[in-house]
């Protein structure tokens, strides 16, 4: 087929991007945000112009609920929903948090497919249709726009589909998301599945759908692509494809991909393509995912050129070896302008520059921690600045630890020993020191001493924030204390620092987020 008659074949039209970074990103095994963290994803999902954010599930537990409230009252231009079962506590639920957002929205879900009805459901089709009929009138009475999601959609019955889908469009449903829930659909089928549901379901022209893939297979973006094909309207991914299992579709592949061959796809998106590079380095940074270096559009290698033929091309014509350039996605970072002789009108430009709106007291804070790094480091980059400005602040500053200081000695013939003085979280002060077998497990221990309580180290992760032999080191840890895992992240000059930062930062989030009623990590108390 030539390329005239493909454009001809795809009428252009506007796909919307609804991003479940908050919701279905955070189901990833060991991931847990604080509200701050989602606060700071959500803005910078604002800055790249997603159409829905999905903030999180508000009736499943308080930090969600407040978190999803927070946002749809911060975020101003993309619209805010929040994920909710069909009972009518539910969606009262997710009304109270999202009620105060410029656009209410809702998403409810329920599976359709005959393995989930029969055996987690234990619930009969009839009944499926109408608990969402119900669910779908219910919440029409407050909310301005109304998802309702067929989990498992890629296993379920067409016919089935087509009917409950009438049945939700009689309802007043506004958009219909088709999800492969587990990820196990092809290209093909999913762009059959959505021709043939856009063409035979009445009333389906008059609604969005939408397509939500998972990673099971490795195909998930290519069947939100196949989707789009076949009629989605809109598309739900995640930044950096993190989520349940082997994760989502990634929304920076789609959305490049959509924009590379719009000869193809005909279609249009609100996207800020430029924020792409610096909103996946955000949410690799706070989930602690390290992106892989071979990662479509964001990897650092993605637009790296080893082989000699490929570099001479590149050097003749770009476009022999580069369909995508590093700015269309915002990598050219690491221009060294700033250093320690910068002063704090120059730093308060370059911090909004990388997307940063910070209240004076938090700059200040930053500022400081820019001032440190620049006597130890003389070339400062922009990821170096934005290490610093993600770095974790205690919420709760009364209730955590704060290393005052940190010695360890090392040598090829002496036993690591580390020293450590902690501030515990009422106020005192204490120093122990312990031994390891290596210099961080000597820190470790140290710490563990200092905590007094079984903290399970599960991973340990180390590299550097930019290039140099003054690069700082990034260190992020997971842990487990009373079922609940946590990460850490530390950021310093120092490897050694950077690790006792990262353990700290975890103990101090599991001081949070615990419940009251589990004994808190410290023998002081
Ligand atoms: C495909 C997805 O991503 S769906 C979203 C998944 N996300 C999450 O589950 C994260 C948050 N979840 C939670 O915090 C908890 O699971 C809660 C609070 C929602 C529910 O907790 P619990 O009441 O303890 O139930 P639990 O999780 O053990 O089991 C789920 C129950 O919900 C039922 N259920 C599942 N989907 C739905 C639905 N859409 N509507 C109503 N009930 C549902 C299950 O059948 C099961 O019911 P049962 O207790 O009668 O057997
Ligand atoms: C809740 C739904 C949309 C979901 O995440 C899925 O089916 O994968
Ligand atoms: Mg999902």
């Amino acid at each position: 087929m030539s390329k005239a008659t493909k454009k001809e074949w795809f009428r252009v039209r506007r796909i919307k991007f609804f991003d479940t970074t908050l919701r279905d990103g955070e189901q990833q095994p060991g991931l847990n945000l604080n509200r701050e963290e989602k606060l700071k994803i959500a803005k910078q999902l604002d800055r790249l112009g997603v159409d829905i954010i999905e903030a999180g599930f508000p009736a499943s537990n308080e930090g969600d609920f407040y978190s999803v409230q927070q946002i749809a009252r911060a975020v101003k231009k993309s619209s805010v929903t929040g994920l909710s079962r069909l009972s009518k506590s539910d969606i009262d639920t997710a009304w109270e948090a999202l009620k105060d957002s410029p656009e209410p929205r809702i998403h409810l879900f329920i599976a359709t497919s005959d393995v989930h009805i029969n055996h987690k459901l234990m619930s009969t089709q009839a009944q499926v249709i109408q608990d969402s009929v119900e669910a779908v009138r219910y919440a029409k009475e407050r909310f301005s726009v109304v998802q309702w999601s067929a989990e498992d959609a890629c296993r379920t019955d067409w016919d089935f589909l087509k009917k409950i889908m009438e049945k939700v469009i009689e309802a007043g449903v506004d958009v219909i998301n088709l999800p492969d829930t587990v990820g196990y659909t092809t290209a093909q089928e999913i762009r059959a599945m959505f021709q043939h549901l856009k063409e035979n379901v009445k009333g389906a022209k008059d609604i969005a759908l939408s397509t939500h893939c998972h990673d099971d297979l490795g195909m998930a973006v290519a069947n939100s692509l196949a989707a789009i094909e076949g009629g989605a309207d809109q598309v739900e991914c995640t930044i950096n494809g993190i989520g349940e299992r082997a994760g989502n579709a990634s929304l920076e592949e789609i959305a490049v991909a959509l924009h590379i061959r719009r000869d193809h796809y005909g279609a249009e998106q609100n996207l800020n393509l430029q924020e792409i590079k610096r909103t996946s380095s955000l949410v690799s940074k706070l989930s602690g995912n390290v992106v892989p270096g071979n990662k479509a559009v964001v990897g650092n290698n993605a637009f790296a050129h080893e082989s000699g033929i490929h570099q001479d091309g590149v050097l003749k014509e770009s476009s022999t070896y580069e369909i995508i350039t590093p700015e269309l996605v915002g990598v050219d970072a690491n221009k060294l302008v700033l250093g320690k002789l910068s002063g704090k009108h120059a730093f308060k430009n370059k911090v909004s520059e990388l997307g940063f709106d910070l209240p004076e007291a938090e700059l200040k804070r930053v500022f400081k921690a820019f001032k440190q790094l620049a006597n130890k480091k003389k070339d400062i980059s922009d990821d170096d600045i934005f290490a610093l400005l993600v770095a974790d602040k205690n919420e709760d500053e009364a209730k955590a630890y704060e290393m005052l200081s940190l010695q360890v000695n090392v040598g090829t013939h002496n036993i690591p020993t580390a020293t450590i003085t902690m501030k515990l979280p009422d106020g005192e002060e204490t120093q122990e020191a312990a031994t390891g077998s290596g210099s961080v497990e000597a820190v470790y221990n140290t710490l563990e001493r200092i905590v007094g309580a079984p903290i399970q180290l599960d991973d340990y992760r180390i590299q550097s924030v930019s290039s140099g032999e003054d690069a700082l080191a990034e260190v992020v840890v997971h842990v487990t204390y009373a079922e609940q895992t946590s990460i850490g992240r530390g950021t310093a000059h120092d490897v050694l620092e950077a690790s006792a930062y990262a353990y700290v930062n975890a103990i101090n989030r599991i001081l949070a987020a615990v419940p009251d009623e589990v004994p808190k990590p410290s023998v002081h108390s």
